[in-house]
């Protein structure tokens, strides 16, 4: 009977304490900034946290996608704002910041998400090919961190996470971001000692595999199919969603993460695990996929992100996405 009645507090102390880490009203004082915030995974964390409570900055060179999702955030009764930036730009990246701190009163956290490249061999990369793709990537976060840091953090504090792409065993024919990521990740290590010390500020990194996103749109038609048609050779037998890289990412900037600085979370399904693997790696993994159900939204129900409009992404990725939907553990 004791052991029965130990078993119901421990479970009641979790639901309670799950409960009052991630109440709705969680991020109610912070000004969270997110950059690329107009689409896909930069969407969905705007709407993540928004629906936590946070006012939302979203930034990005395109201002007519960044005011669409403003406009969905305000209807659901969030707080978000739009800018305009060009991350590769470090003088307007310290304009931006003094104008949401002029503005909203502070900046708290930093989701640095705009980025990108383009498929190619690195035998067929040109120089300015790659300085364009480091550029926009390691610099352009760069440039965010440090106009984060000069322009209130340094003084207040606050919490940074960086994008990145999942690269562990480098990054066959995209040798530019992988350089560019991976220098993203020893530099979020580089700023968690630096910057610690100055109110706490804490900077991580989230680290995506392949994701059901808007993102597949700047790749040709060959390139999705060949993407699509692979989601199964990994450990979990799927692509990631929007959802989950969103969640991952309020994670860390919220308390519960409050002694995690400098690290670099991957969220690829084990994927970076079995890069590498020689042909035959299909021997490995199950042609149906995986049993496990994906995460498609934080909260669930009707403000579910997925239920206001679908993934921006290629048909066929979006049918991938309808299929993880589906699934059912048999478990
Ligand atoms: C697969 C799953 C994993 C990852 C998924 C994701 O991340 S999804 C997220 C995906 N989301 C994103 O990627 C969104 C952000 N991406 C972007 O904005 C662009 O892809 C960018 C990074 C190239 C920057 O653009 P920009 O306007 O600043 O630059 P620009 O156009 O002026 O080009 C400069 C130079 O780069 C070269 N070059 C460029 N394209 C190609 C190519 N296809 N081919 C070859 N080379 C190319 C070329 O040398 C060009 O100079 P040139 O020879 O013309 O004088
Ligand atoms: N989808 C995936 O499978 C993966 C994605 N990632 C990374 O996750 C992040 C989000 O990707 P996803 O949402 O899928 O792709 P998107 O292409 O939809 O997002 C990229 C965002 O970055 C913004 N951006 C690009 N260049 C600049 C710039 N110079 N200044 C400011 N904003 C810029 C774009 O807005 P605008 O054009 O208006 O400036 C856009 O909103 C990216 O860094 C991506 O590389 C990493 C691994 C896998």
């Amino acid at each position: 009977m004791n052991i029965l009645w130990a078993y119901y507090v421990t479970c009641k102390y979790h639901v309670v304490a799950y409960n009052s880490i991630f109440k709705k009203d969680l991020f109610k004082d912070e000004v969270v900034l997110v950059t690329g915030g107009g689409t896909g995974i930069g969407r969905c964390i705007a709407h993540e946290m928004a629906s936590l409570g946070a006012t939302v900055v979203i930034a990005a060179r395109k201002l007519d996608q960044l005011t669409a999702v403003a406009e969905e955030i305000r209807k659901l009764g969030g707080k978000c704002d739009t800018m305009q930036i060009n991350i590769r730009d470090a003088a307007k990246a310290l304009e931006l910041i003094e104008n949401i701190v002029a503005k909203h009163g502070k900046l708290t956290c930093l989701v640095n998400n705009a980025g990108g490249q383009f498929m190619s061999p690195a035998s067929m990369l040109s120089t300015k090919g790659f300085a364009t793709v480091v550029d926009l990537n390691l610099n352009g976060t760069f440039n965010m961190c440090k106009a984060a840091f000069d322009g209130y953090m340094g003084e207040h504090g606050g919490s940074i996470v960086n994008i990145v792409a999942e690269c562990r065993n480098g990054f066959p024919r995209m040798v530019h971001t992988g350089a560019a990521r991976s220098g993203i990740i020893n530099m979020t290590k580089t700023l968690a000692v630096e910057w610690g010390p100055f109110n706490g500020i804490r900077v991580n990194c989230v680290a995506p595999g392949t994701i059901v996103s808007s993102g597949m749109k700047n790749y040709p038609d060959n390139v999705v199919d060949m993407i699509a048609g692979n989601d199964w050779l990994s450990p979990t037998g799927r692509f990631g969603t929007e959802s989950e890289i969103a969640a991952s990412v309020v994670f860390l900037l919220s308390p519960a993460a409050a002694y995690i600085n400098g690290v670099n979370l991957a969220v690829d399904g084990g994927s970076s695990l079995s890069k590498g693997f020689p042909e035959g790696q299909d021997l490995a993994f199950n042609p149906e996929g995986s049993l496990m159900p994906a995460y498609v939204g934080w909260p669930e129900g009707k403000d579910n992100v997925h239920n206001l409009k679908h993934v921006d992404a290629p048909q066929k990725i979006n049918d991938l996405l309808n299929k993880y939907k589906k699934k059912k553990s048999k478990l």
